[in-house]
């Protein structure tokens, strides 16, 4: 029988499920209900008129993995290769990252040379922990905080150092709170399955099997570690947006708020803020899930950039140095360098207080002097703009899984004609939900 599916939320996860849905016979119609005005959700660029680019959001993606051949394929659907900037493993921006320790810049070690060396902000080589690790027993509890279980099997140096800041410029959360078999469920499964992450990692796991399309197989050719598009990210939402418009069984609808979602006889009853009731046979639903975030500030005044452990400054998570990996998106003429300093996260509030009562100045002002203090960079920026993300990283606290498979049961028990996905759930990378857009189709419509 052909469905009515609503999609609600067109952030990339959204827009994703649509893509996947709009290719099946057997759904009649989709509808997307955004709240904004625009989709996309958090991948959102500024485009100047002096030709930079500043991304919101995030500003590369990984190709790496099924997940990031997943994205690399839809890309391709799209037709936007020839608007791909790639960045391969032998560019600075790949092999120089750095950390923000005792009041100095370390690159981070990389490599065999990195691994069996003392490299200062470390005492001893990493190898030392990595080959303890393998004879270090198994974890018995069901969840762990990341810290607590990166301590257990390589030691409390690398756990308050690496992996502090590791969650820090992902999630922009706290190690100490953040649940590791959420945020990094192949260590939790090396552990389970092979007693050990440097076994786990090195016998591989099974995990999703995606077949490359020719631009997946050139990003593993050419060694990419990122890659970009050259009117920034948000052209990719703008191409899959554009691609939906022109599918006749497709409706997109900005300024759509949902306020309330009713199961009757006849299947779904969507309210919108205005007033306006739609029904859905099927509701997929991307909205960000009530629970834990983090705000989040950007401000924009050689190398990927820095990240800055908890222990040294929590309200001041990293420096991303924008113009290294991606100067396709500077202003024309001149040179320029675009940096992104991005505070706040799980600190935000005790750094700052309460997001609605901060001045853009006194952000502005701390980014200015972190950019003078970690980089000795003393002259004003020529162009600055303060962005105060507002709950944007959903944070998988410890015992995450079981409220998921809790809502999951609850869904399943009730068949509930409901399907879960987006950032909140599964993994908060642009890979992930993009994934998670195209599992929940694939849920409803069976492979695309
Ligand atoms: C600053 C920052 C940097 C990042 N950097 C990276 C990176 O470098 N690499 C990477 O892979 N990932 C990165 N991410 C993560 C990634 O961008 C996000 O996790 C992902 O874009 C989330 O997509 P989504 O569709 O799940 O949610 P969203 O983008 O939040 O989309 C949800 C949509 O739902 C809409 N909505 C909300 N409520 C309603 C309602 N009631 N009715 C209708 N619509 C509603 C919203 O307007 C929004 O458009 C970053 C995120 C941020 C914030
Ligand atoms: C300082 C804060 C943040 C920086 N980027 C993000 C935050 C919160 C958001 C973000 N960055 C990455 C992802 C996930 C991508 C994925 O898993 O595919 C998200 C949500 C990528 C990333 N950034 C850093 C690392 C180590 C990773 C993991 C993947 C990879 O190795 O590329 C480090 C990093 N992030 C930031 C800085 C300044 C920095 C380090 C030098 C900014």
């Amino acid at each position: 029988m052909q469905k009515v599916v609503a999609v609600l939320g067109g952030g990339i996860g959204g827009l994703s499920a649509c893509h996947h849905l709009s290719k099946s016979p057997n759904v009649s119609k989709i509808v997307l209900l955004e709240r904004s005005g625009r989709c996309g959700g958090w991948l959102s660029s500024i485009r100047r008129d002096d030709g930079a680019v500043f991304e919101q959001g995030p500003r590369g993606v990984r190709p790496a993995g099924a997940v990031g051949r997943n994205t690399l394929n839809m890309v391709s659907e799209l037709g936007l290769e020839s608007e791909i900037l790639p960045v391969t493993k032998d560019h600075v921006a790949s092999k120089n990252r750095f950390l923000y320790v005792k009041g100095q810049l370390h690159k981070m070690p990389s490599g065999p040379g990195g691994v069996v060396r003392t490299i200062p902000p470390f005492s001893r080589p990493i190898i030392q922990s990595v080959l303890k690790e393998i004879l270090i027993r198994k974890g018995t509890e069901e969840d762990e905080s990341v810290h607590a279980f990166v301590s257990r099997r390589l030691g409390s140096e690398l756990a308050n150092i690496a992996i502090d800041s590791l969650c820090r410029g992902v999630f922009a959360g706290d190690s100490r709170q953040l649940s590791v078999r959420s945020c990094f469920p192949l260590l939790y499964e090396a552990e389970r399955s092979r007693g050990s992450i440097v076994l786990g990692m090195l016998m591989g796991s099974g995990g999703p099997k995606v077949v490359p399309s020719d631009l997946a197989k050139r990003a593993s050719t050419e060694s990419w570690t990122q890659w970009s598009l050259k009117r920034g990210m948000q052209a990719f939402p703008e191409a899959l947006e554009d691609t939906l418009k022109r599918r006749e069984r497709v409706e997109l609808h900005h300024h759509a708020k949902v306020k309330s979602l009713n199961m009757n006889s006849g299947g779904w009853e969507i309210k919108l803020d205005d007033g306006v009731s739609l029904k859905a046979d099927h509701v997929i639903s991307t909205l960000p899930a009530s629970g834990k975030y983090t705000h989040f500030t950007v401000v924009y005044s050689n190398g990927f950039g820095h990240l800055v452990p908890s222990s040294e400054d929590p309200g001041l998570l990293g420096v991303v140095y924008d113009s290294v990996p991606f100067p396709q998106h500077n202003r024309s003429g001149g040179l320029t360098t675009r940096l992104t300093v991005m505070m706040g996260g799980a600190w935000f509030e005790q750094t700052f207080g309460h997001p609605d009562s901060v001045t853009k100045q006194t952000l502005l002002d701390r980014a200015t002097q972190a950019v003078t203090s970690h980089l000795g960079v003393n002259s004003q920026p020529v162009w600055s703009y303060v962005g105060l993300l507002k709950n944007c990283i959903p944070q998988y606290h410890l015992g995450h899984w079981k409220r998921l498979e809790k809502m999951r049961q609850y869904i399943s028990n009730h068949n509930l004609p409901l399907t879960l996905a987006g950032a909140s759930y599964d993994g908060v990378s642009v890979n992930d939900v993009i994934f998670s857009g195209r599992t929940a189709a694939e849920g409803l419509i069976g492979k695309t």
